[in-house]
């Protein structure tokens, strides 16, 4: 990857989004409101326009049992399971591998009636990072989508508004060992889930259909995922 002509944008982007993703709520600068809540999943959202669009960055915590942070990194990355857990996606073309841990997507999603239908171009990039506050602690994990350019695929030249979006999951696995020093399981492991994402919506859409779309669909996609590792994961070994 170190060779590849995205290189320096893919560096940037992601020691940029990591920064932004490990910095709580508080931190992050003010105007954070929480939209949604359910269990231990929070959603914080900032009210945002850009030429009068609703740009709204997101910013979910979630802490789930039984999963660590390389399983969900992983089953988010890798495009064969993404129609398994992307309930909006209608058409997902892998459009260059540019290395085993960079790949390049174009996507079309489900239409947002009144809105006309929207597709993305990113690069994905998936990285292990230290784990800074604890040395000997498990590895953190995460993911960045980034919309990029593909000379094969202009924006806006076909039925789909090109959306611009960046997205960085960022993953913290937490290990309890058991006191009677029996074999790890997965009632030990735990993940933090950090997602964060600012969507251009590209194009006009409504600000009231944007935001709703936003607060169903947003709360809804980190459950369903969720749920999904969860049941990829549990007769497999964990991967750390
Ligand atoms: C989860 C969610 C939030 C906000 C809107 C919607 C949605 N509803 N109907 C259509 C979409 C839609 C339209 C265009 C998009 F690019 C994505 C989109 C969302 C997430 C990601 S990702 O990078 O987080 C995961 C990869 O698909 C990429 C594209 C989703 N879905």
């Amino acid at each position: 990857a170190c060779q590849h002509r995205l290189w320096p944008e893919i560096d940037k982007v992601v020691q940029q989004q990591v920064a932004m993703a490990r910095m709580g709520i508080g931190e992050c600068g003010s105007g954070w409101q929480l939209f949604a809540e359910d269990g231990e999943m929070k959603m914080y959202r900032r009210e945002e326009e850009l030429d009068g669009m609703v740009v709204d960055p997101l910013k979910a915590v979630h802490v789930v049992k039984g999963i660590t942070g390389h399983e969900v990194c992983h089953y988010f990355f890798t495009p064969q399971y993404r129609y398994d857990w992307e309930t909006t996606l209608e058409q997902m073309n892998v459009l260059e591998t540019i290395s085993d841990d960079t790949l390049m997507f174009m996507q079309t999603h489900k239409r947002i009636w009144p809105a006309s239908q929207r597709d993305v171009v990113f690069w994905s990039h998936i990285r292990k990072l230290p784990n800074e506050k604890d040395r000997d602690g498990p590895d953190i994990w995460t993911v960045v989508n980034n919309s990029t350019e593909h000379p094969d695929y202009p924006a806006n030249n076909g039925k789909c508004v090109r959306i611009f979006l960046k997205v960085c999951l960022m993953c913290q696995t937490r290990v309890d060992p058991p006191k009677d020093g029996t074999p790890l399981s997965r009632e030990n492991v735990s993940c933090k889930i950090t997602y964060c994402s600012v969507v251009n919506p590209g194009g006009w859409a409504p600000a009231s259909v944007l935001r709703a779309v936003y607060k169903r669909e947003y709360p809804k996609f980190l459950k369903r995922f969720t749920a999904y590792i969860i049941n990829q994961t549990k007769n497999k070994p964990i991967m750390f």
